[in-house]
């Protein structure tokens, strides 16, 4: 699936060349790795992020490399960053192997989360890409090492597994803390405008994004008093992801190459 959307407030594509038409269409790319009828897939979100020409990626997933690279080629852009919103652990990442087809590719991931990457990302910094800048939000509790990036100039903030639509990331490993997360959604997230889209990392629903103002109001975890949410959050029950064994140890390694 690719969804493409363009950011507001740039002139009309009408009277751009062919590439810079589909340049600009991918200022905003959404492409998903579907839950394969194998049982496969991780129905992971990946975002491609471009202005002028350069592009970041969020969450690539390995099996989706080619994909990426493709959607990359088709809008003449050059990724400068591949980034991750936390170590994850249902999917191995596509950064590694994205790194080892583009060279001078570098990638980034919290500081916190303890995984090899170029750039270690703190509360407060910024990615900048073209005339674009994504401010990196640190939202711990389904990880140590979970970030957000709030794009205002789209409007937008990707929230990785922290904030799900009409959910949240587990907290029962890789050091999660329900309390943290509470705190992480409440002060960092829901404090964002509330025509903010919400862009996670996954959906199991094929639902693609949601705002702030709707999450504040109506997520049937998040709305909860803290007690409650711990509560509900320590009797999820859920099994561990399937490919966990494998996904922790390459994602600290930044993905296999
Ligand atoms: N079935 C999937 C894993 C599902 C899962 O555990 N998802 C995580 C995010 S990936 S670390 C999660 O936090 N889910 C919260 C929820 O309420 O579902 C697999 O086997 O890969
Ligand atoms: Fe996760």
């Amino acid at each position: 699936m690719l969804t493409r959307c363009t950011a507001r407030g740039l002139p009309s594509a009408r009277s751009l060349s062919a590439v810079a038409e589909r340049r600009r269409a991918a200022e905003f790319l959404q492409l998903f790795d579907g839950d394969a009828p194998d049982g496969g897939g991780s129905s992971t979100y990946t975002y491609i992020l471009a202005d002028g020409g350069a592009a970041v990626i969020i969450d690539p997933v390995l099996e989706q490399v080619d994909r990426d690279l493709a959607a990359l080629s088709a809008s003449g852009l050059t990724l400068t960053l591949a980034v991750n919103t936390h170590c994850h652990a249902d999917h191995i990442t596509g950064t590694g192997e994205l790194k080892r087809r583009l060279p001078g590719l570098r990638s980034a991931i919290a500081r916190a989360a303890g995984a090899k990457a170029d750039v270690l990302l703190e509360a407060g910094e910024e990615i900048g890409f073209g005339q674009r800048r994504l401010r990196v939000l640190e939202t711990p509790g389904h990880t140590d090492g979970c970030l957000s990036f709030y794009d205002p100039s789209l409007g937008a903030v990707f929230t990785g597994d922290a904030l799900l639509i009409g959910g949240c990331g587990r907290t029962d490993f890789q050091g999660g803390s329900s309390e943290r997360l509470y705190r992480s959604v409440h002060e960092q997230l829901f404090t964002l405008p509330d025509e903010t889209t919400v862009y996670p990392a996954h959906d199991y629903k094929g639902r693609r994004s949601s705002t702030i103002g709707a999450e504040k109001a109506s997520n049937p975890r998040l709305t909860k008093p803290l007690a409650e949410f711990v509560d509900l959050m320590a009797n999820l029950n859920l099994p561990y992801p399937r490919k966990i064994d494998a996904s922790l140890p390459a994602n600290l390694a930044c993905g296999v190459f």
